[in-house]
């Protein structure tokens, strides 16, 4: 559609001039939602840099993480969650929920997403966890998949009633003027108060982190829906030379039959992923990037406590 716009392409907020401490604005935001309802996408639109890895498949985002977008007098600083997970109750699940209820504690709004004309068990279960105070933002996403906008304003009215949401704003995630009437909407809940980091900081990642992100990334885009969600990435090796990063990384699978999908016929598979993300890499890291890929096989890993803490999930 022609009004989508890919986050790459979303104009840059003009340059920084420096604001007195006195008048900065600066505030926590968290982004929640059921899988798959487009929060990466949001906050990736709303730094307008790839922080937050994204996917057709529920459930790829698994760590906190904050983007951070510095805007006039204002600074915002955005928490991703994981996906609420309902349906099954894995110690990797029970991980993901918590660390939902701990980001909810200290911030200063919620952004609540849905897909637009659609409101669940799964949404509802979520939007239980979003009580406490801070004002909620229903955000309606995915707003250009709805046809015919007029089936939409009795819902909105419905929500409107059933719920004490702050404001409800329909929009769609991948469009850069949404995404600009966002930050407005959302620059009303900051506080007042300097900011917690530089104007030009875009995550409080380590580069290592978005490496491995970026590793999931396409372990996810290249396998479809064939690989359960609970395989992850580890990085073995992460070595940086001037003008060279040297990455070793260990996709854990919890089958036979899925270190087969990974690899492909022939190895075909697992070479493109490397590819893939070697290039990637190369522009997010600004070097070439030399890149070996393993993968292996943990039964269990994410019924384990133990693993779940090995592979850096809090
Ligand atoms: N049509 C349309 N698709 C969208 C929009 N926003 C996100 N998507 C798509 O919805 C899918 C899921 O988006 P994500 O951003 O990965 O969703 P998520 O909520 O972070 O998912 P989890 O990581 O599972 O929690 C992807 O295929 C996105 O491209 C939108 O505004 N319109």
């Amino acid at each position: 559609m022609s009004d989508i716009t890919p986050p790459s392409e979303i104009p840059e907020t003009p340059g920084h001039t420096p604001v007195p401490e006195a008048d900065q604005h600066c505030g926590l935001i968290a982004i929640v939602g059921r899988p798959n309802v487009g929060k990466s996408t949001l906050i990736n639109a709303l730094v307008r840099q790839k922080i937050s890895i994204t996917s057709k498949k529920a459930q790829t985002t698994r760590h906190r993480i904050t983007g951070i977008q510095t805007t006039g007098v204002n600074q915002f600083v955005f928490v991703d969650t994981p996906g609420f997970q309902t349906r099954h109750s894995t110690a990797l699940n029970r991980t993901l929920n918590r660390t939902v209820l701990s980001v909810l504690g200290d911030v200063d709004a919620v952004l609540f997403l849905v897909e637009a004309g659609r409101f669940g068990e799964a949404d509802e279960e979520v939007l239980a966890h979003c009580k406490g105070g801070k004002p909620v933002l229903l955000i309606a996403n995915k707003l250009d998949t709805i046809v015919q906008r007029t089936t939409l304003m009795p819902w909105l009215q419905q929500m409107q009633q059933r719920f004490d949401f702050a404001e409800i704003v329909p929009m769609t995630a991948r469009r850069a003027a949404d995404i600009v009437r966002l930050q407005d909407i959302v620059g009303k809940y900051l506080p007042q108060q300097p900011w917690f980091y530089d104007a030009d900081t875009l995550t409080d990642r380590s580069e290592r982190f978005l490496v491995s992100e970026t590793l999931r990334e396409k372990l996810f885009r290249l396998t479809g829906d064939e690989l359960p969600y609970t395989s992850t990435v580890v990085i073995d090796q992460y070595e940086e030379k001037p003008g060279l990063t040297r990455i070793a990384a260990t996709f854990i699978v919890e089958r036979e039959a899925h270190k087969g999908m990974v690899i492909g016929k022939g190895g075909e598979r697992l070479k493109r992923i490397g590819s893939d993300a070697r290039q990637e890499l190369q522009t997010l890291l600004g070097a070439k990037v030399h890149l070996e890929l393993w993968v292996k096989v943990r039964s269990g890993w994410a019924d384990s406590e133990e693993h779940i803490r090995a592979y850096g999930y809090e």
